[in-house]
């Protein structure tokens, strides 16, 4: 893949205490590229996850988005750049509907100032129209069109784990980072938000994901990243990663494959 590079960590080191979480890691995601991050638990996926997205600031090392360093942006400011996130746990307005959740994902993409909004001018108006039209757009794609009017908190697990990535991409990421998109699921709606992330993949955007199932990482990921105790133990095509002897030996006795 000739794709330019998209995100990079250069040496990325986090303490907490005396513990490194993360320790020394350096990768790249090419745009357009489905890179795998795994590794048993407690290996450093997420907080290195949170390194990229500004919840957490590098003890040392740096993080490039687009060739910029993110270095002490905080999240919004980086989710502005074209980098979005969902989480494990999902962090969704529980009490709103689908729509409305959505909306709120698409503010930082209007135009509209405090005046505009005021007073209902032609921009506030315009911006209305792309909202409306945005909202949609997402709906269709993640398959909740049915449930737009749904409250969030009535919606089955599956349907919010639709929603969560509804939410990242409504912000028109050039990458996303997903962690644990069918972390609990079953196989069924495992296989189906499976398909929804590789047909998001290919409509261009960059993929990031940490994940256990490693059956649906081979299928899935172009490359694959391995910590283990915070260090990267192993990197490359899901078949040279699944015969690496050390990958082998940090998942002895610790394989959680569904
Ligand atoms: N805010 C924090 N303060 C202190 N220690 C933390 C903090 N966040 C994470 N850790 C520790 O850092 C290490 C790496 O945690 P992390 O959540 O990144 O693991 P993980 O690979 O995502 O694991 P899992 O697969 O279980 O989600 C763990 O030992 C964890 O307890």
């Amino acid at each position: 893949m000739a794709h330019k590079v998209l995100l990079e960590g250069a040496s990325l080191v986090k303490c907490f205490g005396g513990m490194q979480a993360v320790n020394d890691v350096s990768f790249q995601v090419r745009s357009g590229e489905m890179l795998a991050v795994i590794g048993p638990n407690g290996a450093g996926k997420s907080v290195l996850f949170s390194l990229i997205s500004g919840l957490l600031r590098p003890t040392a090392g740096t993080v490039f988005f687009q060739g910029e360093p993110l270095s002490g942006l905080p999240p919004h400011r980086i989710s502005r750049k074209g980098l979005a996130r969902t989480f494990q746990h999902t962090a969704l307005f529980e009490e709103l509907q689908v729509v409305h959740n959505l909306a709120l994902g698409y503010q930082k993409r209007t135009r509209s100032g405090y005046w505009d909004t005021l007073w209902r001018n032609a921009r506030w108006r315009d911006d209305q129209d792309r909202l409306q039209r945005k909202v949609l757009a997402v709906l269709e794609s993640i398959g909740l069109t049915a449930k737009a009017t749904h409250t969030v908190g009535t919606l089955s697990q599956v349907e919010q784990r639709r929603l969560a990535i509804g939410m990242a991409l409504i912000s028109e990421p050039a990458l996303m980072l997903l962690d644990e998109p069918t972390g609990g699921l079953i196989q069924e709606d495992t296989d189906a938000i499976t398909r929804l992330i590789r047909t998001i993949h290919a409509t261009g955007i960059a993929i990031c994901l940490i994940e256990h199932k490693m059956r649906m990482i081979m299928d899935l990921a172009d490359r694959i990243i391995v910590l283990n105790h915070g260090r990267k133990i192993a990197e490359g095509r899901p078949a040279q990663v699944a015969a690496d002897e050390s990958v082998i030996e940090a998942y002895l006795g610790k394989k959680r494959d569904a």
